[in-house]
């Protein structure tokens, strides 16, 4: 007989010693949440003055004003000794930096140490995900990624939100299932990393384009195209290097793609809002003062769509406003004058007419 009630909870409350690498936004998050649960958290920061500040505040000031952390967590600059005794780490450390600090310190992980990417963006030489960075780093541990709708300010707060664990080896999902499942944060599993993974990383491009037209006020509606048609691109991109399509479907394609569309809590789409009301590229980066993936992303997705021949016309659009100094609204005209084609592709096929 299939079930139709729920199950009860499947989360186990076992305390754990474990690892967050990168002092930012969502390692400071992913760190609260772990401590929360009662876990022992090492937490590698490179700024010694952080360290000096959680330790003795229990606040990360640059990074989460006025949140508190509470639990037993222990910030240090020591890498070694941050990972050391760690039964599974978290990396949340920007793409541009990832492969160095892992290789700087690639030693000090052990076999069958469980490794989890929190990362949502692309290395710029050979297009390399971050698990692929970490496969190639440190080979002898146990891969997996985490990514779905999950703005740091809201996590916090204990704002409700779930996410997803993608790894091949099913200990490894369940192993963080249970570090991380609580109250107001929910893990769901799958097995295609590489979806999930290029999932987190493409949305930003279209957050930084639902950005321009909020700022544009193009309506509801378009609002609407854009995040579906977002979705349509991203999956024909992700598909076409070997992406599993249902991924899109799940909280790491659509549900990321819609928060961080939808909400000016994200850097991406504000870096697109700035833009969109007239600031220069550089001036609305700056003015975060944290990272924006999707201005980096978007470079490598366009040269890697134009060398495979995948069409997306978004991320064309939008690289012309952004690097190519095209204005917003010849890019939009041309966007809505382009051939009129297939909804969705994995039912009726595009036609190749242009
Ligand atoms: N903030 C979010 O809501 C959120 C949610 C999910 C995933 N992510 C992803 O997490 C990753 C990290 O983002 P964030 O939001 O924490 O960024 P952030 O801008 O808030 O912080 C970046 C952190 O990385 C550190 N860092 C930068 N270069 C470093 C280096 N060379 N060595 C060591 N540390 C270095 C900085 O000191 C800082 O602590 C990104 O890929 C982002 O897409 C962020
Ligand atoms: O603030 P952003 O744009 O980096 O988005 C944060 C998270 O990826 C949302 O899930």
């Amino acid at each position: 007989m299939p079930q139709t009630t729920n199950p009860t909870s499947n989360t186990e409350n076992k305390k754990e010693q474990v690892a967050v690498l990168g002092g930012g936004s969502f390692g400071t998050a992913i760190t609260k949440v772990l401590a929360e649960k009662g876990h022992t958290v090492h937490f590698w920061m490179r700024s010694a003055e952080q360290v000096q500040e959680l330790a003795e505040k229990g606040t990360n000031s640059r990074y989460m004003p006025g949140v508190q952390l509470t639990g037993d967590i222990r910030p240090s600059t020591d890498f070694s000794a941050v990972v050391k005794n760690a039964d599974a780490v978290f990396v949340a450390i920007p793409s541009k930096a990832f492969r160095n600090v892992i290789r700087e310190h690639a030693s000090d992980f052990h076999d069958g140490q469980i490794v989890i990417s929190l990362t949502k963006g692309i290395e710029r030489d050979g297009f390399k995900l971050m698990s692929e960075i970490l496969q190639e780093e440190i080979p002898r541990t146990r891969i997996g990624v985490l990514s779905g709708p999950n703005l740091a300010g809201e996590i916090v707060q204990r704002d409700l939100t779930a996410t997803v664990i993608a790894a091949k080896d099913p200990d490894v999902r369940r192993t963080v299932q249970n570090l991380l499942g609580c109250e107001y944060f929910r893990v769901y599993a799958n097995v295609d990393i590489y979806g999930v993974e290029l999932a987190g990383a493409l949305k930003n491009i279209y957050a930084i384009v639902a950005g321009m037209a909020s700022a544009l006020e193009l309506g509801e509606n378009a609002k609407s195209m854009l995040i579906t048609r977002g979705l349509a691109e991203m999956s024909r991109f992700a598909v076409s290097l070997g992406a599993n399509p249902m991924t899109f479907m799940g909280l790491a394609g659509v549900g990321d793609l819609v928060v961080t569309c939808t909400s000016s809590k994200s850097r991406n789409f504000r870096v697109g809002y700035a833009v969109g009301k007239g600031a220069q590229l550089e001036d609305a980066v700056a003015e975060l003062g944290q990272v924006a993936e999707g201005i980096y992303t978007l470079q490598l997705v366009k040269e890697k769509a134009e060398d495979a021949g995948i069409y997306m016309p978004l991320v064309r659009g939008l690289y012309e406003i952004l690097y190519g100094g095209a204005s917003i609204k010849a890019v939009i005209n041309g966007l809505m004058m382009a051939v009129q084609n297939s909804d969705v592709e994995f039912i009726l096929p595009r036609t190749l007419t242009y």
